[in-house]
């Protein structure tokens, strides 16, 4: 398939170079021990950490893009993602869109006029993801998207990944779950040492 994101010669705080490329539909599961820099890889892929090297989509050099369109294409979901208001109702500006998505995570819509601090670790992820997936991005970059949740919610997720999939959107995920990879048919990389190598 035509190479859809393409990261070429990228070297930052996580070593480098590295070199990535996927087309639509496609996903690249990256594993690699903690603190090998697998989020400073995603974030250098997200233009949210200092690099060198050259990203491009759909042949368009990021570099020639203004960072908020570059940033709407290509949605990063840290694995703490960051809440700035009260509830989880006003991170939504679209808060039908989201009511109709949840269930598909196993979370009530009830949520959303939720306090933030009042919801678990996985409900806050979920949410997370739902404001990542809706705007619908071109690329989602997915800072360890499960690692907070139970196994049923796992495979929910997983669901409306593989949809996102098949929709075309591409997905570079960190994984600690190498099974996860295989569920997503998706190609994995292990990061160790300043190096990502095909595992
Ligand atoms: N902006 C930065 N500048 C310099 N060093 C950084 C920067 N951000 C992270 N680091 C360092 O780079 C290393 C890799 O961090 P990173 O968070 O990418 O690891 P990771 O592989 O995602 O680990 P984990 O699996 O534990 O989340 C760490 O030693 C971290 O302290």
């Amino acid at each position: 398939m035509a190479s859809f994101l393409v990261a070429a010669g990228l070297r930052g705080a996580a070593g480098g170079p590295f070199d990535l490329a996927l087309g639509r539909g496609e996903a690249v599961a990256i594993t690699g021990p903690s603190g090998a820099g697998k989020s400073v890889l995603l974030r250098m892929i997200a233009d949210l950490d200092p690099h060198e090297g050259r990203v491009a989509l759909g042949g368009a050099d990021r570099a020639a893009m203004p960072a908020p369109s570059w940033r709407r294409r290509v949605a990063y979901l840290p694995a703490e993602p960051g809440w700035w208001h009260e509830t989880a109702a006003a991170h939504f500006p679209d808060r039908a869109a989201a009511a109709e998505m949840m269930p598909q995570l196993a979370l009530a819509p009830a949520l959303l006029d939720q306090k933030i601090h009042r919801l678990s670790t996985g409900e806050r992820m979920r949410l997370a993801l739902i404001r990542t997936i809706l705007p619908r991005p071109d690329v989602l970059l997915l800072d360890e998207p499960t690692g907070a949740l139970d196994p049923k919610a796992t495979v929910l997720v997983e669901k409306l990944l593989a949809l996102r999939l098949a929709a075309g959107t591409a997905i570079v995920m960190v994984t600690h779950d190498e099974e996860q990879a295989q569920r997503l048919g998706a190609q994995r990389m292990h990061l160790e040492g300043g190096r990502l190598n095909l595992a």
